[in-house]
């Protein structure tokens, strides 16, 4: 059984797959407690892995996106390998503090290491995006020896919308001086969307 918080249907919001209709199972539970967590992630009803086939089938997308709350502590080799069988691509929202299962199309790695320090340790040295929350002061922009396709930087989200654009100003000044990095905008934010 696995602990399952919600399940939903939007566009992934944020990072390279942003504005692709995804299916988001978000599971319960977090090995951090990150301050600025923009996430209720503690309720959840339990699930088998049939259980969730059928919910997600409901949907036209074949693209889901497992995150959380912590998705690493509960996706294993075997649920990869049956979303897979059923045709979908998967990709997943991950801390880096555990081992992402085999199999997973499209890893996302938001390291939590500048403030959570040796709780936050990443371990996951390579992954398609690193995608880290920026706020220039207790996140920041650091990329740890990670290995990535993509370098992102994502605003912190801090609930108050002047110091909101004060970071963003700064996410951007930055990728301007450091251009490796690309801004990511949690756009389904922007939208109003989940
Ligand atoms: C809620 S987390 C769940 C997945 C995983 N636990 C993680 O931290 O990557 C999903 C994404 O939201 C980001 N996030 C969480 N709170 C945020 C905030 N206040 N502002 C911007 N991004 C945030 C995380 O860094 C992560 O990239
Ligand atoms: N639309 C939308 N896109 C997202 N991308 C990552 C999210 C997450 O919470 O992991 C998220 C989310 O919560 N909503
Ligand atoms: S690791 Fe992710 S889900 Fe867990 S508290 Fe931090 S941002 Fe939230
Ligand atoms: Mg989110």
């Amino acid at each position: 059984m696995k602990r399952i918080n919600e399940i939903f249907y939007s566009l992934q919001g944020e990072g390279r797959n942003t504005g692709r209709a995804a299916i988001f199972i978000r599971f319960a539970g977090c090995n951090l407690r990150c301050p600025f967590c923009d996430t209720e992630f503690s309720e959840y009803n339990e699930m088998n892995d049939t259980d969730i086939i059928a919910a997600i089938s409901a949907y036209p997308s074949r693209f889901v996106v497992l995150t959380g709350g912590e998705p690493t502590l509960q996706a294993d080799n075997a649920f990869i390998a049956l979303l897979h069988a059923n045709g979908y691509e998967v990709a997943m929202e991950t801390n880096g503090t555990h081992p992402v299962p085999a199999g997973v199309d499209w890893i996302t790695v938001s390291p939590k290491e500048s403030f959570a320090g040796k709780a936050g340790t990443t371990v996951v040295r390579r992954c398609n995006e690193l995608k880290c929350i920026f706020d220039g002061h207790t996140t920041i922009a650091n990329d740890y020896g990670i290995e990535a396709d993509y370098y992102f930087l994502q605003p912190c989200d801090t609930g108050c919308p002047e110091r909101n654009s004060l970071i963003t100003q700064a996410c951007i000044e930055y990728i301007l001086r450091n251009p490796k990095w690309r801004l990511s905008l949690q756009t389904h934010k922007l939208t109003g969307f989940k």
